[in-house]
């Protein structure tokens, strides 16, 4: 959890103590299910929470927005964003039950009101939104097909509405055909480690309607 505060030291008393329940939770619906592995649920907060976050050092969400996470698994980046954005919206869509049903208690454990979770592949949820997040689901033109038609018409944020992915690696090759992409280095706002090769990929979309 100091790891937490270290990157986000203004966070709220509420937003402190649901940040510290998460390990617990996650702790017992791992032994249950096993949706997290036992060295990522050692490193809860390095590997998933702070991970998860980076995406808030790119886009600080307005209050209002509405953000569908795909393939979420088990709750992320979508679980983290949202106990960081309590008056944003967050669609949480994975198309494995399992997983979901450890999203589902980890929500309800923590009281958290503005997430909804749906177990069906992206490619059939018919909603629009501000804000399409994602971490390690699908190679960047499958992932652009599958979400394209579903960025909101009444825009929020001018212009950087779209795609904001976490990805690793050497991403040139893959995103070369996309001309608006930024991609951000996650070291440059973590000075840990682990995100070392890291980063966001944010593609804004403007809808075309
Ligand atoms: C490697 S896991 C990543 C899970 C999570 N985003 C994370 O980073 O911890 C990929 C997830 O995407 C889900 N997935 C893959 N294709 C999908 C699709 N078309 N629609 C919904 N979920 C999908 C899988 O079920 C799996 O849970």
């Amino acid at each position: 959890m100091e790891l937490i505060l270290k990157y986000f030291p203004k966070l709220t008393d509420d937003q402190i103590d649901k940040f510290t329940r998460l390990e617990g939770l996650y702790q017992d619906w791992n032994l249950k299910i096993n949706v997290v592995s036992r060295k990522d649920i050692d490193e809860l907060y390095l590997r998933h929470v702070l991970h998860s976050l980076a995406i808030a050092k790119v886009i600080d969400f307005k209050p209002g927005t509405n953000i569908l996470d795909v393939g979420t698994g088990g709750g992320f980046p979508g679980i983290p964003l949202a106990i960081l954005f309590p008056e944003c919206s967050f669609h949480l869509v994975d198309s494995i039950a399992k997983k979901l049903k450890v999203v589902d208690e980890v929500v309800e454990g923590l009281g958290l009101e503005n997430v909804k979770t749906t177990n069906k592949r992206v490619e059939d949820i018919h909603g629009t939104y501000d804000f399409i997040v994602s971490r390690a689901v699908a190679a960047m033109p499958t992932f652009v097909h599958w979400v394209k038609g579903k960025i909101a018409k009444k825009q929020n944020h001018e212009l950087k509405n779209g795609i904001i992915y976490l990805k690793g690696g050497d991403l040139t090759e893959e995103l070369q055909n996309y001309k608006t992409v930024r991609i951000y280095n996650i070291t440059d706002f973590f000075q840990e480690d682990f995100f070392e090769t890291k980063k966001v990929v944010h593609l804004p979309m403007k809808y075309k309607g």
